[in-house]
């Protein structure tokens, strides 16, 4: 790990298929978009680094396929995440009610009791949203999640999005101070990677 890079966090992001999952990220990580983006299948991750009060954080970030056939390993994905992003469409009820179903496979799942969970509506520059910003915020009150509305498509809150949810983690060091020497990402990877593509 680099000197002044202050720890390497892994952030996860679930939600149903077609919400915006990996358009998120690719905005986030490569300040790219594309109309036509292909479903994940298993895992996919991305690595970069963010300047948070001058110190280097590394992410790891995971996006995880929505459609139930394509997630194979789930456990694996949430072991030791720091960050959930939880991610639905707003101009989609059905991924707004499935909602529930996301947060009870990360109760399920995730080893870090106080990982910090983040809920993203995403797609506001469509029109005909069907899910108000009000009901998102009530949503993300109950279940104390941090909320936001974005587009990755327009780039409107994405970087807003991932710098309050890094920020929240940084605040809780109990999340991330014993992980100053980083955990092996390599590793990980290649263990995730020998099972976790379909081979129908
Ligand atoms: N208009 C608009 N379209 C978006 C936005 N984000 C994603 N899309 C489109 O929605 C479709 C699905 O996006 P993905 O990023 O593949 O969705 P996903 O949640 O990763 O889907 P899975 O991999 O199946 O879980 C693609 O055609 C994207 O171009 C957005 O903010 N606005």
């Amino acid at each position: 790990m680099d000197e002044d890079t202050i720890t390497t966090l892994k952030i996860l992001i679930v939600g149903e298929s077609g919400v915006g999952k990996s358009s998120l990220m690719l905005r986030f990580v490569d300040d790219t978009f594309d109309e036509e983006m292909a479903a994940t299948i298993g895992v996919d991750f991305r690595v970069t680094t963010m300047n948070v009060d001058g110190n280097h954080v590394k992410l790891a970030i995971w996006d995880t396929a929505g459609q139930e056939r394509f997630r194979t390993l789930t456990p694996s994905y949430y072991r030791g995440g720091q960050g959930i992003i939880c991610v639905y469409d707003v101009t989609s009820r059905t991924s707004f009610d499935r909602l529930e179903h996301w947060l009870a496979e990360i109760d399920t799942y995730c080893t870090k009791s106080d990982a910090v969970k983040m809920l993203i509506g995403n797609k506001i520059d469509k029109p005909n949203h069907v899910v108000t910003r009000e009901e998102g915020l009530h949503f993300a009150r109950k279940h104390r999640m941090l909320f936001i509305e974005a587009s990755a498509k327009t780039r409107d809150g994405v970087q807003d999005a991932f710098e309050e949810l890094i920020e929240k983690i940084l605040q809780t060091p109990g999340l991330w101070e014993n992980n100053r020497t980083g955990f092996n990402l390599r590793r990980q990877m290649d263990n995730e990677q020998a099972s976790s593509y379909c081979s129908c």
